[in-house]
């Protein structure tokens, strides 16, 4: 039986580990490497799915934690399914649950069974379990669900880190066990193993052992040095199959995509584009912005004079700080279509410079504008 999502690999940069590639999913194929949109609670900040699709969106995520506690997957199940009830037709990928439990829920406590923990919405008690991560999931109908795991705490001794990886692998088993409609949904294991590469190693080599269509790389971009991500990342993508996707969690400022991508990642997320906005922040090809800044007030230039996108074909700084400081809505909403088509026109344009094997002076370029270098 077919899996729901298949990897096919296009080109392989002669002097990098970057690649190009594409992933087949019942809801539209993913050219990668790919940026995905977050859409926490079913919505991408500020933006209609149309404006999503437009700039060239082709998955977003989206999160078990927040659904499962408002409004409820069954909620979500009666209304057809996560495409249908957020209006998005094309594919859509979840995580587990674990994560967020972690990083928003209060009071929580590991046992073998799963996590207990209270709703940071009501306080409410709930348990997520490997079967309820899937069942969830499975009402939610994402293209793509991920394995309910343990993301460790950074940073965390070896003996607790072997620990959880060791649990994080029963999980696994579980979440593969409970997972039927493999045909439509595929579920994507998430390799933990910490900073040690060792226990990375061993990981992967039992989440390969027991075959998935596509392979998370976990546990990182939690607080660790830069470096030592880097470090960890290269041995990591080697450890995984050429033939299925590498999805790397929770990356995805301009100088960690091209990182990751260099090195063998074909799947990146933030929330980071849509988070600033909120908060007055423009990602440019020559750097960050902040638009609350004084110097702005009479600057009636694009946020970014070399991009294409709604917001600076029709807006200048001068209006987007003026309505940023109004408290205006449309400030989240244009500053969020420019970090998004930022970003994703990024990507673009690592794909084109991976077919054209110049992934190495395409970074450089970028590097040289965004970091002032040049
Ligand atoms: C920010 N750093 C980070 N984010 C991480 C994430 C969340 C990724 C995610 C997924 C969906 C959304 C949604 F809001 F769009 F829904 C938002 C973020 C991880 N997720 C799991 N399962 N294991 C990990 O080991 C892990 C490590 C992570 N490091
Ligand atoms: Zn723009």
């Amino acid at each position: 039986m077919t899996d729901a999502i298949t990897y096919e690999l296009l080109h392989q940069d002669r002097r990098t580990g970057a690649r190009r590639g594409v992933i087949h999913t019942p809801h539209g194929d993913i050219q990668t490497p790919v940026f995905m949109p977050v859409g926490t609670q079913a919505a991408v900040k500020a933006m209609r799915p149309e404006q999503v699709r437009e700039m060239g969106a082709e998955i977003i995520l989206s999160n078990t934690y927040h659904l499962y506690l408002r409004p409820g997957h069954e909620l979500i199940r009666e209304a057809g399914g996560l495409h249908r009830f957020m209006n998005w037709n094309r594919a859509i990928l979840t995580d587990s649950g674990g994560f967020q439990v972690f990083s928003l829920g209060q009071l929580r406590k590991i046992t073998e069974e799963g996590v207990r923990f209270q709703s940071h919405i009501d306080g409410s008690r709930h348990i997520l379990t490997p079967e309820k991560a899937v069942e969830i999931q499975n009402a939610l109908g994402s293209d793509i669900m991920m394995a309910f795991d343990e993301c460790a705490p950074y940073p965390a001794d070896r003996e607790y880190i072997r620990d959880s990886m060791e649990r994080t692998l029963r999980w696994l088993e579980r979440c593969k066990a409970a997972h039927r409609n493999r045909e439509r949904q595929s579920l994507f294991a998430i390799m933990q193993g910490g900073m040690y590469r060792d226990l990375r190693r061993e990981c992967a080599e039992r989440m390969v052992e027991m075959d998935f269509p596509g392979y998370a790389i976990g546990g990182l971009s939690v607080g660790e040095p830069k470096e030592q991500m880097l470090e960890i990342l290269d041995d990591c993508v080697d450890y995984l199959p050429q033939d299925r996707p590498r999805y790397l969690m929770g990356v995805g400022t301009p100088d960690y995509l091209f990182e990751a991508v260099e090195r063998g990642i074909d799947m990146c997320d933030c929330v980071e584009p849509t988070r600033i906005a909120r908060h007055g922040l423009a990602t440019t090809s020559r750097g960050r912005i902040n638009i609350k800044n004084a110097r702005f007030e009479r600057d009636f230039s694009p946020l970014d004079p070399e991009c294409d996108c709604y917001t600076c074909r029709n807006y200048s700084r001068a209006y987007i700080r003026h309505v940023f400081k109004a408290g205006e809505m449309m400030s989240a909403m244009l500053l969020s279509n420019h970090n998004l088509h930022f970003l994703i026109n990024m990507m673009a344009g690592m794909r084109k410079a991976i077919e054209e094997d110049r992934f190495t002076e395409f970074k450089k370029e970028f590097y040289d504008k965004y970091y002032g270098t040049a």
